[in-house]
């Protein structure tokens, strides 16, 4: 996050003179936003940077014990600079918070400089090798250059020059969401990966006596479990190619100065980073269960997997509140549509009339056809929308003011937000297909894939379905055995399915995910390295458990 902080809010003299020391690990960088007090809530940030005009510098203070920096990574041993995000105050004004450019460490002995004390927050769920630390400043003196000001400037005299948008501080925060979207892909496609090769080489229970026991892929609930993730890997993996891409472009507009489409690309990541982390972080514990007691054991990969995703839910803007932020806009539309205003891309449908249920167009309406279905998503999202506006504005209309009547339906806002994102991840893997160059046999399977995405989210969300009318009772039943039909075609090419997410071994971690499927005699040999089997006999025999038991025996 340093790099690219830097790479997005420097100026060209400052780019000069920062970026090469970072691209050469001359100095090593962190992102110092959150406090012991405050990591949501942004403007209550309390660190500060007063400018002194008469030596042109900021001084940088951590007034509190609440505005202590806590939990940037590799700020605790490591970096020796970091971007601090302080509240600037200049000529007896604050503008809210900057980001500043700040030395911690000497770059000779590595030392912490005068008025910087640093260290690790201590051991946490995950992330071992992560020095995630903390940072008090007492009255810190840096140049008055290390302030980025790319967007917003304080001259030598004091003078405050404020942002185009003051929210492109923000930058780095959608640019790393961006990347959760795709680091929630590349985790679920381990995951898959570990249960399912595991799975194939894992047989157990006759199913008649005498019978060999079946590989646990061909239980019809074992793929249950496993295939809709599987199919939910390879959406993900679609859906993060066009977010980065509306990202790329959206980018592109903000370095020519156009900012028309900041809210849109803020509304659309945040409502992927915490749809896509939430899905992913559930999926993998139920691919940890799906390989029975071994899923336990450090050997099959799980337990780091999880550890070391699990925070993806909350760090890069907690999930609750990044789903609020993506409804905010989705009611914002509403209101926009309504007052005749055109709606950008991403939720140009929100002006639709989708009140009719869906007859499905001449065809009629076809449960297997993935078009149509997507068309019951969109419908099912603009409902929610629709209702969670209406539920703001009766708030308004009782008397609340808008911020309070967002509060009061904040629930069904995230709702909202959830099945916006949902719409967007389903339709983006069916048109992804539609344009992907592919053999026949390969676009057969993905469309079985897609398949199963679109009809597994429509029966575990039925009751969202059925409420509106969008379906009837029968035609969700319908729709669940549709998936349940397409477990035995998927099984066919499981196991290349996610060979073809070409993990080497060495990142996989797993005993039970290895490609050449050799996992008892490997889990064996794992077992060996246990530090308890350094000797056969344990020194704590020594020490209690061989006295205990003599004590016992002379009793006798
Ligand atoms: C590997 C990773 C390691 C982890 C690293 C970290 O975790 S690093 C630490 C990561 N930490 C976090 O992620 C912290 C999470 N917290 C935050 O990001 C924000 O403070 C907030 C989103 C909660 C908004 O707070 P708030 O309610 O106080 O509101 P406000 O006054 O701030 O904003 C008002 C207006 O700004 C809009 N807007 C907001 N963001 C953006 C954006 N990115 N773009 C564009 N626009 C944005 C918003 O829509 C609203 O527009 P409106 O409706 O007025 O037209
Ligand atoms: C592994 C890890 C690495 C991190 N790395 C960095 C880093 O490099 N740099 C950095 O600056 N920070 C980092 N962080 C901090 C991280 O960004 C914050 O913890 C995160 O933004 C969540 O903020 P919080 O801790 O204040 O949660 P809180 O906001 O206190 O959330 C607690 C609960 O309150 C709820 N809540 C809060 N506000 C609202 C609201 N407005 N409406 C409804 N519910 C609300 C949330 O939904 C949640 O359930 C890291 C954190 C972790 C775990």
């Amino acid at each position: 996050m340093f790099i690219p902080t830097l790479e997005r809010q420097c100026t060209s003299e400052q780019r000069e003179k920062f970026l090469p020391l970072c691209y050469d690990y001359r100095i090593i960088g962190t992102y110092a936003q959150t406090e012991l007090g405050h990591g949501t809530f942004l403007r209550g940030l309390e660190t500060t940077a007063h400018y002194d005009p008469n030596t042109q510098e900021f001084i940088l203070n951590s007034p509190t014990i609440s505005s202590i920096k806590w939990w940037p990574g590799a700020l605790g041993k490591t970096s020796t600079h970091a971007v601090v995000l302080a509240q600037l105050y200049t000529l007896g004004k604050c503008h809210g918070i900057h980001p500043f450019v700040v030395q911690l460490r000497s770059l000779d002995d590595h030392k912490p400089l005068r008025g910087i004390t640093v260290g690790d927050i201590g051991p946490k769920m995950g992330f071992g090798p992560n020095d995630n630390g903390y940072l008090k400043l007492h009255k810190h003196r840096i140049p008055r250059t290390n302030m980025l000001m790319k967007y917003s400037q304080v001259s030598p005299d004091g003078t405050y020059t404020k942002p185009p948008r003051s929210t492109l501080t923000y930058g780095t925060m959608t640019f790393v969401r961006v990347l959760i979207v795709h680091g929630s892909a590349i985790a679920l496609a381990k995951a898959s990966t570990i249960a399912i090769r595991y799975s194939a080489v894992r047989r157990q229970s006759e199913l008649r006596p005498g019978e060999p026991e079946p590989q646990i892929l061909s239980y019809p609930t074992q793929q249950h479990k496993l295939f809709p993730l599987l199919a939910t890997a390879y959406a993900f993996h679609f859906v993060q190619l066009a977010m980065m891409k509306i990202y790329t472009d959206v980018n592109d507009q903000i370095n020519n100065s156009n900012f028309s489409r900041i809210q849109e690309l803020h509304a659309l990541s945040s409502g992927l980073k915490a749809f896509t982390s939430w899905v992913t972080n559930a999926g993998l514990e139920v691919c940890r269960m799906s390989c029975g007691g071994h899923g336990y054991s450090q050997a099959s990969g799980f337990p780091r997997l999880y550890a070391d995703f699990t925070p993806s839910c909350t760090y890069e803007g907690e999930n609750t509140v990044l789903m609020l932020q993506s409804a905010r806009y989705l009611v914002k539309c509403v209101r926009d549509a309504r007052s005749g205003k055109t709606l950008p891309g991403t939720v140009s449908y929100l002006s639709e009339d989708v009140s009719a249920v869906h007859s499905g167009g001449s065809s009629g309406r076809d449960l297997s056809n993935l078009d149509f279905l997507i068309s019951l998503y969109k419908q099912r999202a603009s409902n929610q929308v629709h209702f969670a506006s209406d539920k703001v504005d009766r708030g308004i209309s009782a008397g609340m003011d808008l911020v309070g009547a967002l509060n009061s339906a904040s629930v069904h806002l995230v709702s909202a937000a959830k099945a916006h994102s949902h719409y967007f991840i389903a339709k983006t893997f069916v048109e992804s297909l539609k344009l992907l160059k592919a053999s026949s046999e390969l676009q057969n399977v993905l469309h079985q894939l897609a398949s199963v995405y679109v009809f597994e989210g429509i029966a575990q969300s039925s009751g969202d379905f059925i409420e509106d009318y969008i379906l009837s009772g029968s035609e969700a039943k319908t729709i669940r055995q549709l998936a349940v039909d397409l477990l035995p075609l998927i099984r066919v090419n499981a196991v290349s399915l996610v060979d073809a997410f070409s993990f080497r071994d060495e990142v996989l971690q797993s005993v039970l995910g290895r490609y050449d499927g050799n996992v008892y005699e490997n889990l064996f040999k794992w077992a060996q390295n246990s530090p308890l089997n350094k000797t056969d006999v344990h020194p704590s025999y020594h020490k209690y458990l061989g006295p205990l038991l003599k004590r016992n025996q002379s009793k006798l």
